[in-house]
């Protein structure tokens, strides 16, 4: 099976999820967006959507889905989305497609973070995937200083020649080659660093279940 087809797997198998009646927090990224294709197949059964992302708020509409405001919303009963590595504890790397922070927010509000990716990105140590870290713009160079003191290698994410700029209007610094021993401490500081609007380590708040795609069909993870 390629990726993609493992990516589908999961998001077919996520739908069963999804609750009749309420609103969900939607991901974003590949997978995410199977999941809402898979969704728009069964979209009256939620009453919408709220988005972790512009590029996600647009595919929901996409296919008629409304998109609600998080500030409208009190709870939420899952969240869906992917994820760049994922540990046998459920502590997650998230923000390769740069919507670390609103992925955060939103999950924050659901009971329930649904993982789903595919089974490449289950691994023994964290941080192999570049680790995302969402920074003030002005704070970038002082910021990346901070990062480069904790071993790892940090690079300004760019996009056609410039720093790639987030829905929030701030940049990505991802740092390399940090091999991360404790996800949750690391992420405790690292937020504490002045600039910083968000790491993209999901570990205080980890994944309550993972879908795993694999050759041998949807492994389920619960933590
Ligand atoms: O955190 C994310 C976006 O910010 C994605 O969930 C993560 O990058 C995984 O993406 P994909 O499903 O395309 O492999």
């Amino acid at each position: 099976m390629t990726q993609d087809e493992l990516k589908q797997a999961v998001a077919r198998a996520a739908i069963e999820y999804v609750p009749s009646g309420e609103i969900i927090g939607v991901g974003t990224g590949s997978t995410a967006n199977f999941f809402i294709d898979e969704l728009g197949k069964i979209k009256d059964r939620v009453k919408g959507a709220v988005a972790s992302s512009e590029a996600t708020a647009e595919r929901l509409r996409s296919h008629g889905i409304p998109v609600l405001d998080l500030n409208e919303v009190e709870s939420m009963s899952v969240y869906i989305d992917g994820a760049d590595e994922i540990t046998a504890t459920g502590a997650m790397i998230k923000g390769g497609g740069a919507a670390l922070t609103r992925e955060k927010i939103v999950a924050s509000v659901a009971r329930q973070f649904i993982c789903i990716a595919d089974g490449s990105k289950l691994v023994d140590v964290l941080g192999n995937f570049p680790l995302p870290v969402e920074v003030i713009p002005m704070a970038q160079a002082a910021v990346a200083r901070r990062l480069k003191a904790l071993g790892g290698e940090p690079r300004l994410r760019m996009k056609d020649g410039k720093p790639l700029l987030t829905d929030n209007g701030c940049m990505i610094i991802d740092l390399h080659g940090l091999k991360i021993a404790d996800p949750t401490q690391l992420e405790a500081e690292i937020n504490n660093i002045v600039g910083v609007v968000t790491v993209g380590l999901f570990a205080q708040r980890g994944a309550d279940v993972a879908l795993l795609g694999t050759a041998d069909g949807v492994k389920k993870l619960t933590f």
